[in-house]
């Protein structure tokens, strides 16, 4: 079986001692199968400090990703970084001496995928700003990932982040980028692309035949017929117009106020919205601790809990490790999915499967039935 590549994350924050949780949890209990076999990449006697630290009994096993699966059951797995760096840190005390131990066990993992040794990335959390303050030229992973997801000098594809739970799925289509800027970077093209992904990978990796997609307004009541800003009626209308000539099954741009209560949220299973924020409070509100933070649109399947690296947590064996278990489950799924062992038919994984309602064959006449009881 292949494993799952876990990254080290920011060394500070809670990704190690997540990582030696989530294992402590790895086999089944009443409702909740095994954990897919994984491996971290780290520092094998910094991973050890951090158990004892904590009072944690988690064995440490230094492997290569070849052995993770076969002691998985009896250790944390961990491959070391390839230049052999030692990691010293304290948790809630970040620091830029740790970045190249951050940014090459993210390389390694990326480099383990990409010659078949793992299945899936998963990465913990980084801190931007510490990575930045060492020359790191991308806003986070999600673009760096998809620099590595090319040889050096070809151009990247384009990363879409997807936020998943089974209650909600969004998708930001700007990122990682100063708010004032997004009137300028919101294009028809990057709405259109941004969609185009979203619809592919919902089919090809999740197993939706027919993803039912929305893309929120920009102003206040998507724009009020262009009274209220124009960008809705001038860029995200003509935009979705296109892709449903392209036959991709999308609505809006509608009032994003109203889009993310239960009825509305039962009519489609990703919502776009033009900014990091519009899309993303909605499901740390929802689903913090389920939340999985999917990148759609990379060669290679990524995953990663939707929280950050929680510096004022860290050290203290109280951050929960369920948003990480739900990345894992979630790579590992996508993974099979993937597979080319897979079962004849691709599992679907639920979007938005509401209070276990079934899904309406197709998107209804109007934003949501006023009418419909959940
Ligand atoms: N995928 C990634 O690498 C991500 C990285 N970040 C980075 O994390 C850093 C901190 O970001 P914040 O906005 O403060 O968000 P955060 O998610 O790190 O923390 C927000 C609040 O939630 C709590 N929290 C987070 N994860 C938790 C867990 N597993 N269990 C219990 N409580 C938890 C924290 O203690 C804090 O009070 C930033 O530098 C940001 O760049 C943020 C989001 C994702
Ligand atoms: N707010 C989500 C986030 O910051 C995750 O970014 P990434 O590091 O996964 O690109």
């Amino acid at each position: 079986m292949t494993p799952l590549a876990l990254t080290l994350g920011d060394p500070a924050g809670i990704g190690p001692e997540l990582a030696l949780a989530a294992w402590a949890r790895r086999t089944a209990q009443p409702g909740h199968p095994a954990l897919p076999p994984f491996f971290l990449v780290a520092d094998p006697d910094f991973v050890e400090r951090t158990a004892s630290r904590l009072g944690l009994h988690v064995p440490v096993a230094e492997i290569d990703p070849e052995t993770a699966a076969e002691v998985f059951s009896r250790a944390l797995p961990v491959v070391a970084l390839p230049s052999g760096t030692a990691i010293a840190a304290e948790p809630g005390a970040p620091d830029p001496a740790n970045a190249g131990a951050t940014l090459e066990s993210i390389t390694a993992a990326v480099g383990f995928v990409q010659a078949g040794r793992a299945s899936a990335v998963v990465t913990n959390p980084i801190a931007k700003y510490v990575l930045t303050q060492v020359g790191f030229a991308y806003p986070g992973h999600t673009e760096f990932l998809a620099a590595l997801a090319v040889p050096p000098g070809a151009p990247a594809p384009l990363p879409v982040m997807m936020i998943w739970s089974e209650d909600l799925a969004v998708v930001p289509v700007t990122i990682h980028v100063p708010l004032r800027r997004v009137p300028e970077l919101l294009t028809q093209d990057l709405v259109e692309r941004t969609a185009r992904i979203v619809a592919q990978d919902l089919r090809a990796r999740f197993g939706l035949a027919q993803p039912r997609l929305v893309l929120s307004g920009l102003n206040p009541h998507a724009g009020e017929a262009g009274t209220m800003g124009t960008e809705d009626r001038d860029v995200l209308a003509p935009a979705v117009e296109r892709l449903r000539a392209a036959g991709i099954d999308i609505r809006g741009p509608l009032p994003a106020d109203t889009l993310f209560h239960p009825r509305a949220r039962a009519t489609y299973d990703v919502a776009l919205a033009p900014t990091h924020d519009q899309a993303l409070i909605p499901i740390k509100t929802i689903a913090f601790d389920d939340g999985v933070n999917v990148t759609l649109g990379l060669p290679f399947i990524r995953t990663s809990p939707d929280h950050g690296t929680a510096f004022d947590i860290a050290g203290q064996g109280i951050a929960r490790p369920d948003s990480l278990i739900a990345a894992l489950r979630l790579a590992d799924r996508l993974a099979r999915n993937a597979s080319p062992d897979r079962p004849e038919t691709a599992e679907i994984i639920p979007f938005n499967d509401y209070a276990g309602r079934a899904r309406a064959a197709s998107a209804p006449p109007s934003h949501f039935d006023p009418t419909d009881e959940l």
